[in-house]
């Protein structure tokens, strides 16, 4: 069946305790290795996905560095338009194409992120329409998008049954605290159902990466 949506990987590394970041927001959990079979799928993807805490957080280039290859497009997920423009990913956006999505009733600061080359799209009312977000990326040729985080951003695109794989590499941590972001936030579900399949487990040293399908 022909999907009328890119095909959605989740990807992150969570502690043994199931945490993407500290309560401070450190989040530096994979080993180099990890990163660079990171920055391998990345070339392999045609968008990255975060969401604004992860921008604000991390402050992340979302680029494929670690291997040869061209760096896929970069989407930010800011209903209220609120990312900062000297955030890295908007001062690069000239070289390296990237989206800033936000609600339809928003336009704000659209001229300051279009400034720096900053394509907008608008989307949803009150959330951002992931179901219409996606249908408009794949009219744009996006086929496969990597999502990125954070825990929110999981959240919502599990929530609507928009994933059709995970993967997570397990570091040799644990981070504990109960304001430190899960791999998934939001509200969370209120029954143990719609299981993954296991597809793969890659061992390298210390960390587990754990491949699943649904
Ligand atoms: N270890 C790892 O692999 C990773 C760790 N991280 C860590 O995760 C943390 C950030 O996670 P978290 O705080 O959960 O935030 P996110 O990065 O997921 O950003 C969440 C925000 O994005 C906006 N958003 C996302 N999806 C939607 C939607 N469908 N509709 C409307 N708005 C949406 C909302 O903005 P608004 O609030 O304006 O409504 C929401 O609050 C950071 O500390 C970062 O370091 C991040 C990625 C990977
Ligand atoms: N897979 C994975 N492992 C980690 O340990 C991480 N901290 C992340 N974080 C994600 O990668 C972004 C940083 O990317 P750049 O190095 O700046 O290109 C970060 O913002 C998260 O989305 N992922």
């Amino acid at each position: 069946m022909v999907k009328s949506r890119p095909y959605v990987i989740i990807s992150a590394a969570i502690s043994i305790d199931g945490k993407i970041a500290t309560n401070t927001g450190r989040s530096n959990l994979s080993s180099k290795k990890d990163l660079i079979r990171i920055h391998g799928l990345r070339k392999s993807v045609d968008a990255i996905l975060v969401g604004k805490n992860t921008v604000q957080t991390d402050d992340p280039l979302l680029t494929v560095r670690y291997v040869k290859g061209k760096s896929p497009i970069r989407i930010i997920l800011d209903p209220r338009g609120k990312s900062s423009a000297k955030s890295k990913v908007i001062m690069t956006a000239t070289k390296i194409p990237t989206i800033i999505v936000t609600l339809e009733n928003v336009s704000k600061n659209d001229e300051k992120f279009i400034a720096h080359g900053v394509q907008m799209i608008k989307c949803g009312k009150k959330i951002i329409n992931l179901k219409k977000l996606l249908q408009i990326l794949k009219k744009q040729g996006i086929n496969k998008i990597l999502v990125e985080g954070g825990g929110t951003t999981n959240w919502y695109f599990l929530k609507q049954q928009l994933v059709d794989e995970i993967i997570v590499t397990v570091a040799p941590y644990i981070v504990g605290g109960r304001t430190a972001i899960s791999f998934v936030e939001g509200k969370g579900f209120t029954k143990i159902s719609n299981s993954f399949k296991l597809k793969k487990i890659q061992r390298m040293q210390n960390e587990l990466v754990l491949y699943y399908v649904t």
